[in-house]
């Protein structure tokens, strides 16, 4: 919420004009901004805007149409006498006719409505419109069967017929048209308003009374929820959460925003209240049995599978036994058992926070000490307002006809002086206004919670399994990202500032909205601590990685697992894995002839890599090379890479890799330059750590400040228990153990392998790094032992060539044993210290078995058509 400040102050707002996400204005949370904080002008400091919470301008509202409700019906229903009776009546009959007997009930469910759904403005108004075309109808349909009576003819029979309205949309439809068109027009008024009333499509009227039905009978059918409503009808259950989670099929996510967009933002008045109070319950999931879509039933199911809709878990009569670890068939994917049911955590079990302060006592200091700066130096300037977000306040500066902006800027030393801070920001502008933002931190900061969140309409706003809470921007409004929309994101930052909060709010968020048939994650941490807290979640297509080597391959593995998504996009005619996946879920995907392979839906692949640096400095060409291809063609693939460094080094993240990857989320940096490596601008240097951050998603031009959202380890815990006591992880065998499908001579060797590995042992034994030495002892001419070089090169057995110099050998004369068993495609023994530390690790990959068969998957991936056709704009 904005506050103005300042005797001749301008009002600041109203803010539904301020499209600014935070303190940058990109394409980004543009069209989404619903930020309805407003602005007061006033005379005083002290004073605040007044708007009431929405929550209890709702509960108003509510409240109203419940005494409304009980003034009808003491009239209407139970005929209560008097003056006071017979005014209600002439009202209600009057406008309504006898349909107002009907109008208790309506209020009462509207009434209802408001008050359980503050945060649903437009479900609820788009249900007053359907009712009134309801009403409209009926009255017009009693007042034609009554004989259409005329007030002329006196009010009593108006009233005992269809009111006021009956005859004013009757008789003139009848008098033009004559009853017979009239009456069927007000059928199909009445049967439209109905379908308002439920979001029902009319394409979708079959399904959804197949809908009901199965629900009345307590059927369930495969792909049933494609049929759920965009609607905000939920269908009950007998389920732990006492609620089935409603699914949209995969058209529901056209038009959504967090599908459409990167990264947005919630209301800053949403922000302001808990957002939990009015928390729906998070839902539950039904992973969808194999039938009829070739589920083999792998194995390496847990104990703990749930019964439908009860949290018991159920014993299965026979367990199967861990089938025999065949490679997996190209494109399939490790299934969990066919009739699983998984229920995703509830929300409960992350906490809710404080409530967002929209002004305090140290906001007014602040305001006295810019004001007291302004004026020592004899600036006319003045703070007009300020929005307060968790970390920071932006105060909003307006200079004189003849001040020079510059002024301000150049008096940030004496600013962050009378503040007490050396974390002062200015923006000049604010993008979009004409005044002046100072971003100074709060001494009274907040923690945002992940659990509010999620729990905030922008994040409800959709069920796409990859939307992540993100935390909240400089203006208190959420900010939730999506991160099949990034396509791929580095975020960087000192030591300290936030980053593995970030990432454990990221795995967090998936865990809590996406079942492992949606969201496989593969986590990369080479630190050894940060992720140890995942192991065994069944989201995981391989145990976590924390040899850099081991990783360096895992990369490899995802450029092959990329591959084979493409070749079936490509041999099935489809461009988007959205679009493969919902024909599959259609059954439009049917194998080729003659082969048996079972056609499933890919779920979304989110690779966390949780130390870039460690990686790149174990095979930075191979990594390069690796994320490179991913970032390029993997997000039609359903691929997606989350990068993160402590050091945003231009050796760490190159060119190459700041090139392909377009969102950028920078926490506290040591120095300008790293800021400039993650932003490609200076700021990230003066954020204040503990998760303040400055996000640039992909098409934004300027980043939004946000504070991001901290959960604590306990709920993290609580959240992997609830799914590890579900699923055991069923582990794709080919990511572990890549070692054995690389055991063939690369193919840029082709059949120069024994003069390879000759050049490689010149080269190493005499440590001289020249292509002419190889010209000669070798016999060849220059371009071949130019290639020679190249290809040495490109095994780290030398380095760049220096121009006429000799190149760096890079090897040991101890180690040639090692580096030609590499180029021979050998498992190196270089690594194998790696190797065995991650023994265990693999044991249990090895354990678990793998799966072939099919997901039956259920209807919650975004639609391929829109995403193909965003893509071409
Ligand atoms: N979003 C947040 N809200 C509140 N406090 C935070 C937040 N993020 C981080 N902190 C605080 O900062 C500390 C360090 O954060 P974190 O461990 O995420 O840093 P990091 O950048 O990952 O550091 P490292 O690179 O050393 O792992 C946390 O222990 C916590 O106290």
């Amino acid at each position: 919420m904005a506050h103005a400040v300042g005797g001749a102050a301008r009002a600041v707002g109203p803010r539904d004009q301020d499209t600014t996400p935070g303190d940058g204005e990109g394409d980004v949370g543009k069209a989404s901004r619903a930020t309805t904080a407003k602005g007061t002008s006033g005379d005083t400091a002290s004073k605040t805007g007044g708007a009431p919470e929405p929550d209890h301008r709702a509960d108003g509202v509510g409240f109203f149409l419940l005494a409304l409700a009980v003034v009808v019906a003491a009239r209407e229903w139970w005929g209560i006498d008097g003056a006071f009776g017979d005014g209600v009546h002439a009202v209600v009959a009057g406008t309504l006719g006898v349909a107002g007997v009907a109008l208790p009930v309506l209020l009462l469910w509207i009434a209802l409505r408001v008050m359980r759904h503050p945060e649903r403005a437009r479900a609820n108004g788009r249900v007053t419109i359907g009712l009134g075309f309801v009403v409209v109808s009926v009255c017009s349909l009693v007042h034609i069967s009554a004989g259409l009576p005329s007030p002329t003819d006196g009010f009593g029979p108006v009233q005992d017929a269809g009111g006021v309205i009956g005859y004013l949309f009757a008789t003139p439809v009848v008098t033009g048209l004559t009853e017979w068109f009239a009456v069927p027009l007000y059928v199909l008024a009445a049967f439209f308003g109905l379908l308002i009333v439920t979001a029902t499509p009319v394409h979708r009227i079959p399904g959804r009374l197949l809908g009901v039905y199965d629900r009345l009978t307590g059927n369930h059918r495969p792909g049933d929820t494609d049929d759920a409503g965009a609607g905000d009808a939920t269908a009950s259950s007998t389920g732990q959460s006492g609620r089935r989670r409603k699914r949209k099929g995969v058209r529901g996510y056209v038009g959504d925003e967090a599908f459409e967009k990167a990264a947005y933002l919630a209301s800053a008045d949403e922000a302001s209240g808990s957002a939990s109070g009015r928390a729906d319950k998070l839902t539950t999931q039904r992973i969808p049995t194999g039938e009829g879509k070739g589920g083999t039933g792998a194995p390496a199911i847990g104990p703990g599978l749930l019964d439908e809709g009860s949290a018991t878990p159920r014993k299965k009569s026979a367990p199967k036994p861990p089938a025999t670890p065949d490679p997996m068939p190209r494109g399939e994917q490790p299934m969990f058992d066919g009739d699983t049911v998984y229920l995703l955590p509830e929300e409960s079990l992350l906490v809710e926070g404080p409530p967002h302060k929209t002004r305090s006592a140290a906001n007014d200091r602040v305001v006295e000490s810019l004001t007291g700066v302004f004026e020592q130096f004899g600036v006319d300037a003045q703070v007009t307002g300020f929005t307060r977000g968790p970390t920071v306040t932006r105060y909003e500066v307006e200079v004189g006809p003849k001040t020079k902006v510059e002024r301000i800027t150049s008096l940030s030393n004496n600013i962050a002086y009378a503040v007490a801070s050396a974390d002062v920001r200015i923006l000049s502008p604010i993008p979009g206004k004409s005044a002046i933002g100072i971003e100074i931190p709060n001494a009274d900061r907040e923690t945002v919670v992940l659990g509010d969140v999620l729990r905030s309409s922008a994040a409800r706003r959709t069920e796409h399994p990859m939307v992540m809470g993100v935390g909240k921007d400089v203006e208190g409004g959420y900010v939730v990202a999506n991160l099949a929309k990034m396509p791929h994101i580095l975020v960087a930052g000192a030591t300290g500032a936030g980053k593995s909060s970030f990432i454990n709010s990221m795995i967090t968020s998936v865990l809590m909205r996406a079942t492992p048939e949606q969201v496989r994650l593969v986590l990369v941490d080479p630190k050894r601590v940060e992720l140890t807290i995942y192991e065994g979640i069944p989201h995981l297509i391989t145990p976590i990685i924390t040899s850099p080597k081991k990783a360096a391959e895992a990369l490899e593995w995802v450029v092959r697992e990329m591959d084979s998504r493409y070749d079936d996009l490509a041999e099935f005619g489809y461009k988007h894995i959205d679009d493969f996946n919902a024909a599959v879920r259609a059954g439009k995907v049917k194998p080729l002839p003659g082969s048996e392979r079972k056609i499933a839906p890919y779920p979304y692949l989110l690779v966390v890599v949780d130390e870039l640096a460690d990686l790149m400095m174990v095979a930075p060409r191979d990594v390069e090379a690796s994320i490179q291809r991913i970032t390029q063609l993997a997000r039609a693939a359903g691929i997606h890479l989350v990068l993160a460094t402590q050091r945003p080094s231009v050796d760490v993240v190159t060119g190459l890799i700041k090139a392909n990857v377009p969102s950028r989320l920078a926490f506290a940096t040591s120095s300008l330059a790293d800021s400039r490596v993650v932003l490609d601008q200076p700021g990230a240097e003066k954020l204040i750590g503990q998760g303040d951050a400055l996000f640039l998603p992909m098409g934004s031009a300027k980043p939004m400040r946000v504070q991001g959202a901290w959960v604590t380890e306990s709920e993290v815990e609580a959240v992997t228990e609830h799914v590890k006591a579900q699923l055991k992880p069923v582990y794709r065998e080919d990511v572990a153990a890549p070692a054995a499908a690389k055991k063939q001579i690369d193919e840029d060797i082709g059949d120069d392998l024994d003069l390879l590995l000759q050049a490689a042992e010149l080269v190493v034994t005499t440590q001289f790094g020249s292509t002419s030495m190889l010209q000669r002892k070798l016999r060849v001419g220059f371009a071949k032992a130019g290639r020679l070089m190249d290809l040495l090169e490109s095994r780290e057995i030398v380095g760049p060539s220096e121009g006429s110099k000799a190149r760096d050998v890079l090897v040991a004369a101890d180690d040639l044993p090692a580096a030609l068993a590499l180029i021979r495609g050998e498992s190196t023994g270089l690594y194998d210290q790696d190797e065995a530390d991650d023994g265990p690790g693999d044991e249990d990959a090895a354990g678990t078995g793998s799966g072939g068969g099919g997901t039956d998957g259920e209807g919650r991936y975004p639609s391929g058509v829109a995403m193909a056709e965003r893509e071409t704009r």
